[in-house]
């Protein structure tokens, strides 16, 4: 377990002083997928970094598995760094170097004998999917393959935990699905915490299990993905679910002059799939119209939301979200 405490990073320079960090305390569990989503600039990559330490916090401590790291002296530092594997954005693959030898590197730091290194290097290109591709140079690789070696050189010393600092940003959609898959897939098969920074929700809904929000250094929201999907309380949050097209506010633009109390009705998992409106609606005779909805998958379960206007008689009205609420939905009234 991942325990963030109080972290504050203060940047000073001639011009100006930045609080990147402003009191930060998070706790990332053994095994999930753990996003950190922002702004530019709100302070997402000074937060990943200090989970190696590659940039120490002016106050406040980390503790990964008990240990605290920054009590750690440079060598102990030198050696809890060797497990936890770090992905970054633009690869950061030496030019000069094969595939393969890109991934014995951090090996070789470890002080792997040179047969082993090439059998581990094996392994984990096996397990990218990059076999056949062992000994070309990174220029002659795409680059969701060349981000693929970087995933692999990360995994090559076995880390306990694995950073991916804006992984798939300098990637085309289809090609971050294709990197999503791989972290999802590494996750599951190996038990792996993987915790990324992102400005993406779809990054975040398509593999997190928790995710934080960040602004201006402080964690402004924080909890499952789901949750946060679909009940957003922080502003930030809001509008960032809206500029990746999950407005949650849409429907004020169609609600004018509708009749009816108007609900937010939020599904998830088997309700999703249940014949569940129609069938209250039948049984209270109540009207339904919809002013505002959405489907999808978090992760892997399915969700859905919907605004709707209901009409009817005043009793049957009422009884509406008591009724959806026994069969597992959550209800929102809503007023215009
Ligand atoms: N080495 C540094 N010296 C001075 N200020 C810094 C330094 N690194 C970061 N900052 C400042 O700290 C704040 C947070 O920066 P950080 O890079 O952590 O944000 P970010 O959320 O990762 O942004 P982006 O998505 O643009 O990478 C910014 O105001 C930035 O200008």
């Amino acid at each position: 377990m991942i325990v963030l405490e109080n972290l504050r990073k203060t940047y000073a320079t001639p011009e100006r002083v930045s609080h990147a960090l402003a009191g930060v305390s998070l706790r990332i569990e053994r095994g999930e997928i753990f996003g950190i989503i922002g702004r530019s600039g709100a302070g997402k990559s000074t937060l990943i970094r200090m989970l190696n330490l590659l940039e120490r916090p002016t106050e406040g401590r980390v503790e990964i598995d008990g240990q605290e790291i920054t009590a750690l002296s440079e060598a102990e530092l030198r050696r809890f760094r060797q497990s936890v594997g770090m992905v970054f954005q633009h690869f950061n693959l030496l030019s000069s170097r094969t595939v393969i030898d890109n991934v014995c590197f951090p090996l070789r730091l470890a002080g792997m004998g040179r047969r082993e290194q090439r059998e581990r290097a094996h392994e984990v290109l096996a397990l990218v999917g990059l076999s056949e591709h062992a000994h070309k140079y990174p220029r002659q690789l795409s680059g969701g393959q060349q981000q693929r070696v970087g995933i692999a050189r990360a995994l090559a010393n076995k880390p306990r935990l694995l950073l991916c600092d804006e992984a798939t940003s300098a990637l085309d959609p289809e090609t971050t699905q294709s990197i999503l898959r791989l972290l999802l897939d590494i996750n599951r098969r190996l038990g792996l915490t993987i915790v990324l920074i992102t400005h993406g929700m779809d990054v975040i809904r398509a593999v997190c299990d928790r995710v934080a929000v960040i602004d201006a250094g402080v964690i402004v929201e924080c909890g499952d993905v789901l949750d946060v999907f679909l009940h957003p309380r922080h502003g930030v949050t809001q509008s960032l679910l809206f500029e990746s097209g999950l407005d949650a506010e849409g429907w004020r633009d169609v609600a004018q002059g509708v009749q009816g109390s108007l609900l937010r009705l939020s599904f998830k998992g088997a309700s999703t799939l249940q014949p569940l409106l129609s069938r209250v609606s039948r049984d209270l005779g109540v009207d339904l119209s919809i002013l505002q909805g959405s489907v999808g998958r978090i992760k892997d379960t399915p969700y859905g939301q919907l605004v709707v206007a209901v009409q009817g008689q005043a009793d049957a009205c009422a009884r509406l979200p008591e009724v959806l609420r026994a069969e597992g939905v959550v209800c929102e009234e809503l007023h215009q």
